[in-house]
């Protein structure tokens, strides 16, 4: 493959996601995402074994709920990835702009149901902690989960979010803790997005960083009356401070409130 083989189109996301443009592949006119990395910020990071093991990772992971890398080239300056273009864009903005800022019972449900899918791949892959946030779930044009790896974008701070250097919100307490941590950070993530989608915010927001570290260790978390039971019973089981007494992804997509609402 070459750059020849595919007429670009505009930039996605505007810029957010470091250099991604929607292209079009000239033989077939399949859409996808073309990212292109500049070899010189590569080498000057010195993040060249990085790159080629996320390459190696990420091509090695074909489920429905994770943004395929279908391929990858190169040229004198730049590292090229196909990556499976997602027709609805960034999960935040559609979040964003939904009444109250936030999704019905049956949306967030089925989306944590597929995120759970994605994650419980993940782990059986030995995959961990593909940072997870709303940040880095796309959606398909059939309104499917696309979890992405943005973790390689050079993502400006969006002003969706108050700390200008991405969110603490996420962090489980092991990290915050500077602890070690294994594949059950994912779980307690899954635990912050399920409340997110629910509530329009993330359950330990608060004034500063220092505030949300405190929350976050304390798990002192507060659900609004329109929380439905079954969700908070599902999210008390992920945001457990004990890592390993957090539900297990396959349970989480057994839940009867995801069963009975996805
Ligand atoms: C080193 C390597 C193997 C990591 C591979 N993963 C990434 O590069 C992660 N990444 C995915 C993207 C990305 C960004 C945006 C999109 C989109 C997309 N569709 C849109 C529709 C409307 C508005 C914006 C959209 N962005 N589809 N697929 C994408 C893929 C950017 N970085």
């Amino acid at each position: 493959w070459s750059l020849s083989d595919f007429e670009l189109g505009t930039r996605l996301g505007r810029g957010k996601f470091g250099r991604v443009f929607i292209a079009r592949e000239r033989k077939t006119g399949y859409v996808v995402a073309l990212k292109t990395l500049l070899k010189k910020e590569i080498v000057d990071n010195h993040m060249e074994r990085q790159v080629l093991r996320e390459i190696e990772i990420q091509s090695h992971l074909k489920h429905t709920n994770i943004l395929e890398l279908l391929t990858w080239f190169h040229d004198d300056f730049r590292i090229y990835l196909v990556l499976e273009y997602a027709g609805k864009g960034e999960l935040y903005r559609h979040l964003r702009k939904s009444p109250k800022g936030r999704f019905n019972e049956h949306r967030s449900s089925k989306y944590v149901y597929q995120v759970a899918s994605a994650l419980d791949y993940c782990h059986r892959k030995k995959v961990i902690h593909r940072d997870l946030k709303p940040e880095n779930l796309l959606l398909s044009i059939t309104d499917d989960i696309k979890l992405g790896d943005f973790g390689w974008s050079v993502h400006t701070p969006s002003s969706s979010r108050k700390t200008m250097c991405g969110t603490v919100d996420y962090l489980p307490p092991e990290m915050v803790q500077g602890k070690i941590y294994g594949t059950h950070v994912d779980n307690w993530c899954l635990g912050i997005l399920c409340y997110e989608f629910l509530v329009g915010k993330p359950p330990f927001e608060s004034r500063s960083n220092e505030e949300t570290y405190a929350r976050i260790e304390n798990v002192d978390i507060n659900y609004p009356c329109h929380v439905p039971a079954g969700a908070i019973d599902l999210i008390s089981k992920l945001l457990r401070k004990t890592s390993e007494e957090r539900i297990t992804l396959s349970d989480v997509m057994e839940h009867p409130w995801i069963i009975h609402n996805k």
